[in-house]
């Protein structure tokens, strides 16, 4: 019925429509929709014959529009548009019957007025018949060129044209649902409409095809079920959309904004993440399970039979095990830190009940597996092949430590200890338990401060201060900022972070780098070289040691002495908001040597 073919429009180099075709059967809705200034208005008063009409090549009922009789057109034609006069000194009866001016030369027969009659009520504005126009509310102008379209379409011919630009506009809920199901009569009798809006919800719901306008071109024209996909939608639209079914009519449901995807409840975990992955495809599964609302475990295991394998939780038999991988990359992070050591698991020690250990040269590491919970081996598609790592998860459901495959490693060990400690239910995940941190800090007048001072004086090992804090009741900030002088512990500037990091590299002074959280803490200790900013992270970037810090969520830096047997030990601590550890820093050292005068050096230049 309408045949839009290869429809160009510029304006001095600007193109406002480029290479736009469609066709159109009679007895549709087609929704018009796009972001702002993608050409929807600019389409529709093309196909009107409002622009360039000489140059016009559509054709209505196979007739060009250009060849249609002046008088004939409006009765087979009408557009209703965005912009309307605010003006007209006529009553609202008056504006109405202007739409059957196509229909009488003088006086309206009584077939114009029955029209009239039937749009004023039709639309819900007879009460307002007699009124001026001029007074009128946005909504009630609205309603009255709707009319007026109405009217001027209201005969027998048949496969009629109703454009209509942003007709719900100024409407409210009742009165666009009115408008769309008049729209609806139009179509049900064999008529095509046409229609630009803004609200998807209802393009989806009302609209036989959808036609996706982007910077002047089409960039679909389909069903609204082809159209609305979030990967369309959040990309042409540049903001994040889930889009789920509509429970009572089954048509696409879109929901805009980050949250959306949180409260998504109809579909399940693994359709939100991938419709987040659609919207975000750079997201880490860390940040997705923050989104998504659950732990990244539980995101992990909608992968399970795929590409993802349960593991038995036998941490303490499969760890020793790693060393067969060869050289691989260990990862230990927290919220604000990630602790990245290229290495091989050399020399374990799970004697004790409290803590094990590797005390490799490069994998060095303090586990308390009392925390550990699952164990997953994960395959993912990455841009140089497959990636293969072991991860471990926490009762908590948070990632406590993760082994990476490098190229240099054994692929063949990994798959033969997957295939060992393979769980044999692949189906279901631990039950996640949400851990609650819930040290209250005592008043400062509750802590004998006195004591407390003169016990860290004595310390004699590094090892004891933890002790020392528990004894005195003391939260670990609070301890610093109670310390025995400034010399014990003194309050520096987060920006010292990156100054003494970058001092440790030029001068190359070997440090320690300690980054953990509940379950595993890991050190690094040796030169670094290669630090860089990128955002809010400053980054270690070494071949063998990557560390990032989100120095956006630095609440406290501070250097503290602590006394031992081969003297001062100096230790710079970095928290978060919350008070824990997010890093800490010392010179290298080893029992029995004495810290290294260098590191000394850099931390006594610190603010
Ligand atoms: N006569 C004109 N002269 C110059 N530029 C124009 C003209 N008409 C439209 N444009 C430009 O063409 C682009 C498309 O405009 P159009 O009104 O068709 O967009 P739209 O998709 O209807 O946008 P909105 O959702 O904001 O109503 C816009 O960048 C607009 O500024």
């Amino acid at each position: 019925m309408l045949i839009v073919d290869n429809v160009n429009y510029q304006h001095k180099s600007f193109k406002i429509l480029e290479n736009i075709s469609f066709d159109s059967d009679a007895g549709k809705m087609i929704a018009i929709v796009g972001p702002n200034g993608a050409g929807k208005s600019s389409l529709l008063s093309y196909i009107a014959n409002e622009i360039d009409p000489k140059k016009n090549t559509i054709q209505l009922k196979n007739i060009a529009l250009k060849n249609w009789k002046k008088e004939d057109l409006p009765q087979h034609k009408a557009k209703f548009s965005q912009h309307q006069p605010a003006d007209i000194p006529l009553t609202v009866e008056e504006v109405v019957l202007m739409g059957r001016y196509p229909y009488f030369s003088n006086t309206p027969q009584q077939k114009d007025k029955n029209s009239v009659d039937f749009w004023l009520n039709k639309t819900d504005i007879n009460h307002l018949k007699n009124r001026d126009y001029q007074h009128l509310s946005g909504g009630e102008k609205q309603r009255v060129h709707l009319a007026r379209v109405f009217t001027q379409l209201d005969n027998n011919h048949p496969q009629k044209l109703i454009l209509l630009d942003e007709p719900l506009n100024n409407l409210d809920i009742s009165h666009q649902f009115n408008l769309l199901e008049i729209l609806k009569e139009f179509t049900a009798k064999g008529d095509l409409v046409i229609l630009v809006m803004h609200d998807l919800n209802l393009a989806s719901q009302f609209a036989d095809e959808v036609i996706l306008m982007d910077k002047g071109k089409i960039v679909l024209q389909a069903s609204p079920e082809k159209v609305f996909k979030p990967e369309i939608i959040s990309k042409i639209y540049k903001f994040p959309c889930t889009i789920c079914q509509n429970p009572i009519d089954q048509k696409p449901l879109i929901l805009f904004g980050q949250k959306t995807i949180k409260m998504n409840t109809t579909t399940d975990l693994k359709t939100q993440w991938n419709d987040l992955k659609a919207n975000q495809p750079k997201i880490r599964i860390r940040n997705a399970a923050k989104d998504l609302g659950v732990s990244e475990m539980e995101l992990l295991a909608t992968q399970l039979g795929e590409n993802v394998t349960k593991l038995k939780p036998e941490f303490a038999a499969i760890l020793p095990e790693i060393e067969s991988l060869g050289k691989v990359m260990a990862l230990t992070r927290n919220n604000e830190c990630v602790h990245e050591r290229k290495g091989i698991y050399l020399n374990p020690d799970f004697s004790s009940p409290h803590a094990q250990l590797f005390v490799g040269e490069d994998i060095d590491m303090r586990i308390f597996l009392t925390h550990w919970k699952s164990a997953f081996a994960v395959v993912e598609a990455s841009e140089h092949g497959e990636r293969k790592s072991l991860q471990f998860f926490g009762k908590d459901g948070e990632a406590i430590h993760k082994i990476y495959l490098v190229p240099q490693s054994n692929t063949e060990a990994f798959d033969t200890l997957v295939e060992k400690y393979k769980d044999a239910d692949q189906k279901t995940v631990a039950e996640t338990e949400k851990i609650v941190n819930n040290t209250i800090e005592k008043p400062d007048t509750e802590i004998d401060v006195e004591a407390f001072r003169q016990s860290w004086i004595d310390l004699k090992d590094t090892h004891d201060f933890f002790m020392m804090l528990r004894k005195f009741g003391v939260t670990r900030t609070q301890a610093l900022r109670l310390a025995p002088t400034d010399y014990h512990a003194k309050k520096i500037e987060k920006d010292a972070i990156v100054t003494m990091l970058e001092q440790a590299s030029e001068t190359q002074t070997p440090i320690m780098v300690f980054t953990g959280n509940k379950g595993n803490i890991q050190i690094h200790t040796g030169e670094i070289k290669r630090t860089m900013w990128h955002e809010n992270w400053f980054n270690i970037l070494d071949p063998d040691f990557n560390m990032h810090l989100d120095m956006s969520k630095i609440t406290e830096a501070w250097i503290v002495r602590k006394p031992t047997e081969d003297g001062i030990v100096t230790a710079i601590e970095v928290f978060n908001d919350k008070g824990e550890i997010i890093v800490q820093f010392f010179g290298k050292r080893k029992p029995g040597i004495p810290e290294l005068e260098q590191w000394r050096e850099i931390v006594a230049g610190l603010n």
